[in-house]
């Protein structure tokens, strides 16, 4: 899980106060945004607004999600792998520490760069996420159906696991739609191999952790979980939000956000 020079990173976007677009993004403590499985940065639109303000935020595809690389990842990924790629992907643009916030499995990512490579995490966030996604057996199959059917299935059925009943994003649900198959079944295997419920103790960086009142795929129970494992850790409810509580209720996630990566005690200084 090394950032090596010349490797390449997936697809990103710079925006905030260097205001340097894909440029080396300076001094201020840079945040890294992460989406979920299926999403892309869209998941993040209605909430880097308010982020931008105070930070350069960073936000990053999935491979084979949104405008990333599909052979960034190939079957049998883990989440370490995507980690590895984060840090490519800060090395690049020149950022050492970063503070990270990641929903779902791009939460994961945060967690597991939070045990394995404290160094580089000054502050995390974990929103709608989990130190484990309930068991390998449902991500094995869930991968072997997007191999062998492709994503129209689930993209139908993702708004009930997404959104509470009568709230949708389209843009969102056409990401999925738009995925690619193979670099989401990656994906899937990754979430399946993944387990860091013995490793929240070694967590050194100050955590947010971000719930949503209605999320069915990581309920409140998970966050709590790692609420109680990580030594640093604050707990915020949203209520009114399923799984994509950052497009269902951006406020609320804003908010949290910025009370911990802006006010937070030690908070916004590289
Ligand atoms: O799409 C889902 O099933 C919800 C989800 C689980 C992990 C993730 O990133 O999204």
């Amino acid at each position: 899980m090394t950032g090596e020079p010349g490797r390449k990173v997936p697809h990103h976007t710079v925006e905030g106060v260097q205001g340097h677009p894909d440029k080396r993004v300076g001094d201020a403590t840079p945040l890294l945004l992460g989406s979920s499985l299926g999403t892309s940065t869209a998941l993040w639109d209605a909430v880097a607004p308010g982020l931008r303000a105070a930070h350069t935020v960073v936000r990053w595809d999935l491979p084979g999600h949104g405008r990333s690389p599909a052979d960034l990842i190939g079957p049998g990924a883990t989440v370490g792998d995507l980690a590895g790629l984060v840090l490519a992907l800060a090395d690049s643009l020149g950022i050492d520490r970063f503070a990270y916030a990641g929903v779902s499995l791009g939460g994961a990512v945060g967690l597991h760069l939070a045990v394995h490579r404290p160094e580089r995490v000054e502050r995390l966030a974990v929103v709608c996420s989990s130190a484990h996604f309930g068991g390998e057996t449902p991500w094995r199959e869930r991968a072997a159906l997007a191999r062998r059917e492709g994503l129209a299935g689930l993209a139908d059925a993702a708004p009930r696991r997404w959104f509470t009943p009568g709230f949708t994003v389209p843009r969102l649900v056409a990401d999925l739609r738009a995925a690619d198959p193979g670099a989401y079944a990656a994906c899937c295997d990754a979430l399946a191999a993944y387990d860091l419920r013995g490793s929240l103790a070694a967590v050194r960086a100050p955590t947010l952790v971000v719930a949503g009142s209605e999320d069915p795929a990581t309920p409140p129970a998970h966050a709590r979980e790692i609420a109680e494992g990580v030594p640093d850790a604050t707990l915020v409810e949203v209520a009114g939000a399923s799984h994509l509580a950052p497009a269902e209720r951006p406020g609320a996630v804003t908010e949290a956000l910025l009370a911990h990566f802006t006010d937070g005690p030690g908070a916004g200084s590289a």
